[in-house]
């Protein structure tokens, strides 16, 4: 468990355009063409205690693809919240590699809940995935931390701060209209229990209802960037790198 105190970064944001929403909402739009230059605040890394990022977005919205890449161009460590759960799910299973040293922390009959609530498309209990993200930063050498697809609800939130005593450093969000996100689900092809028609629509459903205002806490606070989901792999990249190039004497 760690505890630290808030990181305040209003010049790193000032870099980027700041759209007041009809709501009054603050998000910080990153542009490809934005030039960034590294700002002069406290190191993470100076004071020891992880840097986290939270990267959100609806199903199919491209957060586990980004995030590999933002990994590898930045030296993050990622971590997938719903990858977490599935190795949980699949460790203590027939199917699955069978009870694993490493991953199966909750006892068996953790897997046929996480089955049963993946393929209906909703929220595992807080507890269990925070325990499974605390783990997994307690045991990587890296201290900076991509959180993929976590935190799901206000409930998993505050859970969060709860349990490992901090807010995310920053928080990311790929925007992205829904047909463009039931396609790219559909055809994601890797054998998920949630990759169906049926799973998806439920899922959007939770991700308007209960995500979405997580999105909209971070935005109040001043810590959300929200990048624009659509068109290529690469042009993607492209909006999210100088976010990210910004942070290299921070981190
Ligand atoms: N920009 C893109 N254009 C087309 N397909 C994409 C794009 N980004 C990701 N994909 C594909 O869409 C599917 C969902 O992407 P993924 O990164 O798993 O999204 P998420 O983690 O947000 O659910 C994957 O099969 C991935 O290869
Ligand atoms: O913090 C989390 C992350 C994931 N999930 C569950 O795992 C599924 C798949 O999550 P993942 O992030 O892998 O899906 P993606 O958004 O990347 O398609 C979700 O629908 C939830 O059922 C969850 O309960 N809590
Ligand atoms: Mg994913």
């Amino acid at each position: 468990m760690y505890r630290r105190r808030l990181t305040s970064l209003p010049l790193f944001f000032s870099h980027f355009h700041q759209v007041k929403r009809a709501d009054q909402l603050k998000i910080y739009q990153a542009f490809s063409t934005e030039i960034i230059n590294p700002v002069e605040s406290e190191s993470s890394s100076t004071r020891n205690s992880p840097y986290v990022a939270f990267v959100l977005g609806g199903p199919g919205s491209g957060k586990g693809t980004q995030c590999l890449k933002i990994a590898e161009t930045f030296g993050f460590e990622h971590i997938g919240a719903g990858d977490l759960l599935r190795k949980e799910m699949y460790s203590s299973t027939e199917e699955g590699s069978g009870p694993t040293k490493f991953c199966n922390i909750f006892p068996s009959e953790f897997s046929a809940m996480i089955q049963k609530l993946m393929r209906e498309g909703s929220i595992a209990p807080s507890e269990v995935t925070v325990k499974l993200i605390q783990k997994a930063i307690e045991s990587a050498e890296n201290r900076k931390f991509l959180i993929d697809g976590f935190p799901r609800s206000e409930e998993n939130r505050t859970a969060y701060e709860r349990i490992i005593g901090a807010e995310p450093n920053f928080v990311l969000f790929f925007d992205c209209p829904e047909e463009v996100m039931v396609k790219r689900v559909l055809n994601r092809n890797e054998g998920r229990v949630d990759d169906n028609e049926h799973t998806v629509k439920e899922r959007l459903k939770v991700y308007k209802a209960v995500t979405l205002p997580v999105v909209n806490h971070y935005a109040k606070k001043g810590k959300l960037y929200k990048v624009d989901g659509t068109g290529t792999q690469e042009e993607i990249f492209e909006r999210v790198r100088p976010i990210f190039s910004s942070l290299s004497s921070l981190v």
